[in-house]
C-alpha cells in the first residue's frame, strides 16, 4: 500500500542527508539516488522538499520514470486521486446517427465536400484511438480513422505487444545498447508469447511446430497485418539492435528452412527455435560477395559416400551469428554463377564453426558476426531445396527480408518524428516553443508527409502478399518490395537527420533525452546497406516491374 503525504510532510525533508522531491504528485526519496544522479547532486538538493515536476520533465523523458519508479517512490501526496480509475481514452468519433447538434465539418470555401456511397456509409468502423494520439507518430488506424485491413485482432494484438514493450523493453533499451546485448529471457518470451511462430511469412500460423500460441489471436486469424504488428511495436523502442537481436536473425534465417526444408529436419529442429531455447540465422554474405549473390565462393563438397557436404569458406555481417546454433547457408555445391548455389543447414554441433562479433557503427545489440567454417561435416539431410537450386531459395526470401526492414525503417522514422513533436513542445529558444518556429514546423511536415506516403505504400504491398501465393508475389511484388525499401531507408535516413538537428547537442552525446535519436542515426546505414542497398533496389524496382508487365501486356 503506498503511502499519503501531505506537502508539508515533504518540507520537512529538503536536506542533503534527507532529501525528497515531488514529481507529478508521486513522493521519491532521492538521499542515496542523488550521489549517482548524472545531473548532479546540488540540482536536486535546491529542490529538495519541493514540487520538482516542472524541472524533471525540462530534462528527462518519460522513460527515466517508469525504469527508477520501483526503486525510488515511498508515496504520493494526499492530493493525488488514490485509486482513481485509469483516465478513460478519449471518446471516440461518432459512428452512428450523429446528433444533429454535434460540430461538423464544413468545407473551406470553394471546396467540394464529397458525400459518401451508401456503401461507405454501411462500412463505417472507425477504430478507437490509441496511444498518444500525437498526429502522424502512429499510422492513421490508431487514432481513430478507418481501415481497410485492421481488425479487432489486431487492436487486441497491438495492445498486448506495447504493454509488453512498455514494461520491459523500452525502460531498458539505452543500457542493451550500451552493453551491445539483449537478455537472453526477451529472446525466450518471444518464443513463449508466440511471436517467432507468427514471424515467418507465413499465410498460416505453423500450429503444429509448437505449443506455444499469441494470446490475443488465434492461430486460425492470424494473417500479416498481424506480423506487422510485433515488428512495428517492437521498433517502438527506437533500436535497430534490438529488433535485429529479436527477429534479425529468426526472421530470415528461419523461412527457407520452413519452406523448403524436409520434413524429418524441420520436426527436428523447428520446435527448438520456435520455443526461443534455439537460435537461427542467415549466412549469405561473403567479403567479397553481398548484393552480388550469385558470386559467392563459399563451398560445399560431396563426399564420396554421398552421405554428407564438407563446408569451407568465410561469411560476413552475419545477423546474430555469435549466438546461432544453426546456420541458414548459402554454398557453391556446382559451377559458377548462380545455378550453381545450393542452401544448406549447418549446425554449430557439427564442429569447425567459428564466430566472431564484429565492430560495427549501429545496431549494436544485434550481434554481426564474421563466421568461418572449416571442413565443417554436414549430413546430405541438411539440404535446404534441391542441390544447385538455391538461388530460388534465396530469392524467394527476399521480400520477406526487406518487408521486414521497411516495417522497422518506418516505424524508426516515426520515433524520430514523435521524439522532436515532443521535445519542440517544451524546448524553448528565442523565448518560443521550438514548435512555434515555422523552421522547426517545416521539419516535422516533411519528415510526417515521407512517413505517411511510405506506410500506406506498405499496407498496400502487405494486402497484395496476403492475396498472393508465394510465387505470384515474387514475380509481381518484388519490384515494388524492392523500391519501397529503397523508400523506407531515405525516408528514415532523412528523419534521423531532421530529429537529430532539432535536437541539437541532445543527440550528438549518448543516453538522455536525446538517446532514441542518437541511437537510430547510427543506425541508419544498416537498413541502408543490407538486404539490397538503396541503389541495387531503385534499379530492381524499374527491372523487375518492367520484365514483369511486358509478360502482362504493357502496351508502349
Ligand atoms: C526521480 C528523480 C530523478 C531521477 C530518477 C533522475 C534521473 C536522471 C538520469 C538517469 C539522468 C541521465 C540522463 C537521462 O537518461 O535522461 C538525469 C539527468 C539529469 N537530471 Fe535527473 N533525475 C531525477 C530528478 C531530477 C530533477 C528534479 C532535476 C532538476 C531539478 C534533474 C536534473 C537533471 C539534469 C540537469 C540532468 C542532465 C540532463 C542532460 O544531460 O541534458 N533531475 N537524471
Amino acid at each position: 500500500m503506498a503511502k499519503i503525504f501531505s506537502q508539508s510532510d515533504v518540507a520537512t525533508h529538503k536536506k542533503p542527508d534527507d532529501l525528497w522531491v515531488v514529481v507529478d504528485e508521486d513522493v521519491y526519496d532521492l538521499t542515496k539516488f542523488q550521489t549517482e544522479h548524472p545531473g548532479g547532486q546540488k540540482i536536486l538538493q535546491r529542490v529538495g522538499g519541493k514540487d520538482a515536476s516542472k524541472q524533471f520533465w525540462k530534462y528527462h523523458n518519460e522513460s527515466i520514470l517508469k525504469k527508477y519508479k520501483g526503486q525510488l517512490q515511498i508515496g504520493s501526496l494526499d492530493s493525488k486521486k488514490q485509486d482513481a480509475p485509469p483516465t478513460p481514452p478519449p471518446s471516440p468519433p461518432q459512428k452512428k446517427d450523429p446528433s444533429p447538434e454535434a460540430a461538423q465539418p464544413s468545407p473551406e470555401s470553394g471546396a467540394v465536400a464529397p458525400v459518401p456511397s451508401k456503401v461507405a456509409e454501411e462500412l463505417k468502423e472507425s477504430m478507437d484511438p490509441y496511444g498518444d494520439l500525437v498526429p502522424y507518430a502512429d499510422p492513421s488506424w490508431y487514432q481513430g480513422q478507418h481501415s481497410a485491413y485492421f481488425k479487432l485482432t489486431h487492436e487486441a494484438l497491438r495492445k498486448e505487444v506495447r504493454e509488453w514493450v512498455d514494461a520491459e523493453i523500452e525502460p531498458n533499451v539505452t543500457e542493451w545498447d550500451e552493453a551491445k546485448r539483449v537478455p537472453e529471457k526477451i529472446y525466450k518470451q518471444m518464443g513463449e508469447r508466440g511471436y517467432l511462430a507468427g514471424l515467418m511469412g507465413l499465410h498460416k500460423y505453423p500450429t503444429h511446430l509448437t505449443k506455444h500460441r499469441v494470446r490475443s489471436v488465434g492461430p486460425e486469424q492470424w494473417d500479416l497485418f498481424h506480423e506487422l504488428i510485433v515488428t512495428d511495436e517492437l521498433s517502438r523502442a527506437g533500436s535497430g539492435g534490438l529488433v535485429w537481436n529479436l527477429v534479425g536473425g529468426f526472421g530470415i534465417g528461419c523461412p527457407p528452412l520452413v519452406k523448403f526444408g524436409k520434413k524429418p529436419l524441420i520436426e527436428r529442429i523447428l520446435p527448438g527455435i520456435l520455443n526461443g531455447d534455439k537460435r537461427i540465422c542467415l549466412a549469405i554474405t561473403e567479403p567479397d560477395a553481398g548484393s552480388d549473390v550469385a558470386n559467392l565462393t563459399c563451398e560445399a563438397k560431396l563426399t564420396e559416400d554421398g552421405k554428407h557436404y564438407i563446408v569451407n569458406g568465410e561469411k560476413k555481417w552475419i545477423t546474430n551469428g555469435v549466438w546461432c546454433d544453426y546456420f541458414t547457408t548459402a554454398v557453391r555445391t556446382g559451377g559458377p554463377g548462380m545455378n550453381g548455389i545450393s542452401a544448406l543447414l549447418v549446425e554449430r554441433d557439427h564442429g569447425g564453426v567459428s564466430t566472431r562479433k564484429m565492430d560495427c557503427q549501429g545496431v549494436h545489440s544485434s550481434g554481426t558476426t564474421y563466421i568461418t567454417f572449416e571442413d565443417v561435416k554436414v549430413p546430405v539431410e541438411n539440404l535446404i531445396g534441391k542441390e544447385n537450386q538455391g538461388f530460388k531459395v534465396i530469392m524467394t526470401n527476399f521480400n520477406h527480408e526487406r518487408i521486414g526492414i521497411i516495417i522497422q525503417c518506418i516505424r524508426f522514422s516515426r520515433v524520430c518524428y514523435e521524439e522532436s513533436v515532443k521535445y519542440a513542445h517544451k524546448r524553448k529558444t528565442f523565448g518560443k516553443r521550438l514548435i512555434d518556429h515555422p523552421v522547426i514546423r517545416l521539419k516535422l511536415a516533411h519528415m510526417a508527409r515521407q512517413i505517411e506516403a511510405s506506410y500506406n505504400w506498405l499496407e498496400n504491398v502487405i494486402y497484395q502478399c496476403q492475396m498472393m501465393n508465394e510465387t505470384e508475389a515474387m514475380l509481381k511484388l518484388g519490384g515494388a518490395i524492392a523500391g519501397l525499401k529503397a523508400q523506407s531507408t531515405v525516408t528514415f535516413e532523412f528523419c534521423a537527420r531532421e530529429a537529430s538537428q532539432i535536437f541539437g547537442g541532445l543527440s550528438y552525446s549518448r543516453g538522455g533525452q536525446g538517446a532514441k535519436v542518437e541511437r537510430l542515426y547510427r543506425d541508419v546505414r544498416a537498413y541502408a546497406i543490407p538486404g539490397g542497398s538503396e541503389e541495387i533496389m531503385l534499379d530492381l524496382s524499374i527491372r523487375q516491374a518492367m520484365r514483369v508487365h511486358k509478360i502482362l501486356g504493357m502496351k508502349l
